[in-house]
């Protein structure tokens, strides 16, 4: 057996073998080229191929044992008769001769055949190793229908590690960076003009001109001054290890059976003193935060910054953290999550972070039947993810952080629950994807069931809020509730002077309360969301404090019907906040464009990498409905007075010189 050895420079980062191949240390045994065999020298780190041929002999040798053989044979058949010695002689010289001749050319016969051997063989051995080794190319991994979730969390971690710190404040962080965006410069940083729509379209957000978002962040209007913020503006605060060792003094004075499990149970999770405990729990990771804000997990950062005016400040690097921290970290456990209507989980992360999941369960821009009632309709992971970004941009900061996810269902939710009334409706489809349905009031059955491709699911992911324990929330129902029966109109819908009732009814008949509930019909009539049955409030927070928008499920549904009756509480009150209204203003203007902004600000989440999550249909509409709410305001304006609620007094002063 003779070997033939081909050795090639490995060229670090260049050549196309991937790392569990080459990277094995030496002596792989895996014939990953067959019939090639990688062989990592290393010392020098050379990559060594050996083609081995059985059976096979060079020119050559072979024509020598040829040539042996028959002179051999020859010298066998000489020993007969004198006679014949001389004739054999000669006969012997003519088979030298002849036998020269024959070796010769059988020498370079097969000479010239084991050369074309090796050439080809070396043809065939590079064709063999390209197709082994070239790495999916950026335009191909970009053309899967759904990449693969290892990637992107390879890739959003090499991402944070250099840009938390500097992260911008208009950024969101989980976008995966490709390649080509870590080697340009910041999508920020650019000056030149171009259109910025059409890379966005392709899901791979190259830009081409300056960032419209970054601009509109940058406008006053987007930067107004906080009101001074006083103790019980916030919603919670990290117990020091001083409060607790008074609470425990008095509680123990009072002879309380066990104050230290009771001031655990309830706040563990922001108590010091308890972390002991919390971090008992198994596969969690043990507590290592303190009071100093710099320890704490994004979550925490987060619910610690929530006010009695917002959820969160925008500029606030948590916010680019905490998507970060959804979009990439360890899922621990998955549970059903109780309350509403559909199947939503309650994942958890190691440092006692959760979100709320949202499956994909329909294509993006699929149109919702109009024959179907909002209430049947099934929710959309990319309008919550959708809805985040929109209520961002109108400047409002009441929806909790959302950010799309790849998960595996069978990994990271079946394999980790421990919910059975979960596991056991998970089953494997007839074309071999792995489908659950859970159990809930709608679409959990065998007929609607959740899969993946085969294990991979598009997802959206909520911040959870904290814990009702430790921030209880009062849920309002909304004085514009749809009738949710199939015959009967709402009272808002029959009766024309339906707002001056609502106008004298507690809580919208002071403070805020009204114009809140106008932000939020001006919010859901441009993402054509019918569904806004209650809101929600922080209970600490009395009536003075801002509505919370969760669950924005069943928005974006139909892009090309705008549903003007979701804008009745604008259209039958004619009021609305003046910050809202300037900044509607400066959305239709072309300069920013609604449309332009909400497709910047979705190309930052990680499921833009496999399709816009909104379609192009969707956000034309956006900017449909802007100026639809516009012309519904400048309508008001010609009947009425006092349309305008000037929140801006206390602002900056050029929006006092221009009251509209
Ligand atoms: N981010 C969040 N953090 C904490 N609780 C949340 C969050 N989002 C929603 N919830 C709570 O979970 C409940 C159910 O969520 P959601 O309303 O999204 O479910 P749903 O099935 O869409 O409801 P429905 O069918 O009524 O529309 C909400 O009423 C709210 O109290
Ligand atoms: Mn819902």
């Amino acid at each position: 057996m003779q070997t033939s050895v081909l050795v090639w420079q490995r060229q670090t980062g260049t050549f196309p073998i991937s790392a569990g191949q080459a990277d094995t240390g030496h002596h792989s045994t895996t014939p990953a080229f067959s019939p090639l065999f990688a062989v990592q020298r290393p010392r020098d780190n050379r990559l060594t191929f050996k083609c081995n041929l059985p059976g096979r002999e060079d020119g050559k040798r072979r024509a020598e044992r040829l040539a042996h053989q028959q002179k051999k044979s020859a010298k066998t058949e000489i020993g007969g008769g004198k006679k014949e010695k001389k004739g054999l002689k000669r006969k012997e010289i003519m088979v030298k001769r002849n036998l020269g001749h024959s070796t010769r050319s059988i020498c370079l016969g097969l000479a010239c055949l084991s050369l074309s051997l090796h050439l080809l063989l070396a043809i065939f051995c590079l064709a063999a190793l390209q197709t082994t080794c070239v790495p999916p190319t950026p335009s191909s991994s970009a053309s899967s229908p759904v990449p693969r979730t290892d990637t992107l969390h390879h890739r959003s971690v090499s991402h944070s590690s250099s840009s938390s710190a500097a992260s911008s404040s208009q950024k969101l962080p989980t976008v995966p960076q490709t390649e080509e965006r870590k080697a340009a410069p910041s999508v920020f940083d650019r000056k030149e003009l171009g259109s910025f729509s059409d890379a966005a379209r392709a899901g791979e957000p190259k830009l081409t001109g300056p960032s419209k978002l970054e601009e509109l962040f940058k406008h006053p209007l987007y930067n107004l001054p906080r009101p001074e913020l006083q103790q019980d503006d916030w919603l919670l605060r990290v117990k020091t290890e001083e409060d607790v060792k008074v609470r425990e003094s008095q509680e123990e004075e009072r002879e309380d059976s066990n104050p230290n499990d009771s001031e655990c149970s309830l706040h563990y999770l922001y108590v010091p003193s308890c972390r002991q405990s919390a971090s008992r729990e198994e596969g969690y990771d043990k507590v290592a935060w303190t009071t100093n804000e710099e320890t704490h997990p994004p979550w925490l950062r987060f619910h610690l910054g929530i006010s009695r005016w917002a959820l969160y400040d925008r500029k606030d690097p948590t916010l680019t953290q905490l998507t970060h921290y959804l979009a990439t970290q360890r899922i621990l456990g998955a549970v059903q999550k109780g309350g509403g209507t559909q199947l939503k989980l309650l994942l958890s992360f190691p440092n006692y972070g959760q979100a709320l999941l949202k499956p994909m369960r329909q294509a993006r821009d699929a149109e919702t039947d109009v024959n179907l009632f909002y209430f049947s309709d099934f929710e959309r992971h990319n309008a919550e993810i959708a809805a985040f970004h929109l209520d961002r941009l109108l400047g409002f900061n009441r929806i909790p952080p959302v950010v799309g996810r790849i998960i595996n269902v069978t990994t990271e939710i079946r394999e980790v629950t421990t919910d059975h009334r979960l596991s056991r409706t998970f089953f494997t489809s007839p074309a071999g994807n792995v489908c659950f349905y859970g159990q809930c009031e709608y679409y959990c059955s065998t007929e609607n069931p959740v899969c993946g491709r085969p294990h991979e699911l598009e997802v959206s992911l909520a911040t959870m809020l904290p814990d009702l324990s430790l921030a209880p929330r009062r849920s309002w129902r909304s004085p514009w509730r749809r009738s949710y029966s199939r015959t009967k109109l709402a009272q808002w819908e029959k009766d024309p002077g339906y707002c001056d009732t609502v106008k004298q009814t507690p809580p919208y008949n002071r403070g805020t309360r009204l114009v809140d509930v106008i932000d939020m019909a001006v919010l859901d009539f441009l993402m054509g969301n019918m569904d806004r049955h209650h809101y929600e409030t922080f209970e600490t927070f009395g009536n003075e404090t801002f509505l919370l928008h969760l669950d924005n499920g069943r928005a974006f549904a139909r892009h090309s019907r705008d549903e003007l009756s979701i804008l009745a509480p604008l259209a039958q009150c004619c009021r609305i906040r003046r910050s809202t209204l300037l900044r509607l203003r400066l959305l239709a203007l072309p300069e920013f464009r609604l449309s332009e902004v909400m497709r910047e600000s979705l190309a930052q989440d990680p499921l833009a990498r496999v399709a816009p999550l909104l379609s192009d249909p969707q956000l034309a509409a956006l900017d449909r409905r802007l100026t639809a709410v516009l012309r519904v305001v400048q309508e008001c304006r010609e009947k009425h007075n006092n349309v305008v609620y000037n929140d801006l007094e206390s602002s900056d002063q050029h929006y006092d010189r221009h009251p509209d």
